[in-house]
């Protein structure tokens, strides 16, 4: 059997007065799209930032591609191409010159111009970081997070807040990484059923529902993957676990 791309084993995150991950398991495949679903607050973001060796987890092992992200770090920012919400970026630079910058970190980077056109921020090139509007930030955090030709992605809320053209432009970049492996964070259930191959569901920490999108939406004999994701949660996508 092929060794999975991704391996999280019984993992435990506490913040200080809150357990953000209660005994996660998971593996993604190589080559899979896996969608990581849940209210706010539910541990996703947690979790990629655990997968990404930005946590140490208080319990249980995480291994990409074999390799311990918080032992094996650098190892690990290899294989990996990371994009956060709300990443924090030098305002004073220049479209091109983050992206020269994360491309100088890799071996086989891919040139500036594809990046920057895989999210369509060319004509961008040469604005500096602070002039640019919140969805193309995000859209250049999205080619910085693909210029070293990682193996395993992480896209944390890829397309939200976006406009319904870049939306489907960066669908369209998902689709053509065909052999990479990818942790989709989303709360858009269209998105999802588009690209994910899997899915977890998380809710307050843990993982309550597992599989294709179909199989989710079968196993709790729902209508759709929307209704599917209520009735397991028992909130809306985007409703805080807070308000439940
Ligand atoms: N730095 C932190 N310090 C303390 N608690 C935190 C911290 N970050 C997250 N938490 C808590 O951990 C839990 C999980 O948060 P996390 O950000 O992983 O959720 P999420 O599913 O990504 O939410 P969202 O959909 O809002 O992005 C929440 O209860 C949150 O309040």
């Amino acid at each position: 059997m092929t060794e999975p791309a991704v391996v999280v084993d019984a993992v435990r995150v506490t913040y200080r007065d809150a357990v953000a991950l209660d005994d996660v398991s998971l593996r993604v495949r190589p080559g899979e799209v896996l969608g990581v679903l849940g209210v706010n607050g539910a541990g996703k973001t947690t979790l990629v930032e655990t997968i990404a060796g930005l946590r140490r987890p208080d319990a249980g092992t995480v291994r990409v591609l074999g390799l311990d992200p918080v032992a094996q770090r650098r190892a690990v920012r290899r294989v990996l191409g990371v994009q956060l919400q709300e990443a924090r970026l030098h305002d004073a630079l220049t479209v091109g010159e983050l992206v020269d910058l994360h491309r100088a970190f890799h071996a086989d980077p891919r040139p500036a111009d594809e990046a920057l056109a895989m999210v369509e921020l060319t004509e961008r090139r040469d604005v500096r970081f602070e002039r640019l509007s919140g969805g193309q930030q995000q859209r250049l955090s999205v080619a910085l997070a693909l210029v070293g030709r990682p193996r395993v992605v992480v896209l944390d809320e890829l397309t939200t807040g976006l406009d319904p053209r870049a939306r489907r432009r960066l669908w369209a970049t998902v689709e053509s990484l065909t052999s990479e492996t990818v942790l989709l964070v989303s709360h858009a259930m269209d998105e999802v059923e588009r690209l994910c191959d899997r899915v977890v569901l998380l809710d307050a920490g843990r993982v309550v529902a597992e599989g294709s999108p179909a199989e989710v939406v079968d196993r709790v004999g729902a209508a759709s993957l929307d209704e599917a994701f209520l009735r397991l949660t028992g909130r809306a996508p985007g409703e805080d676990e807070d308000a439940a």
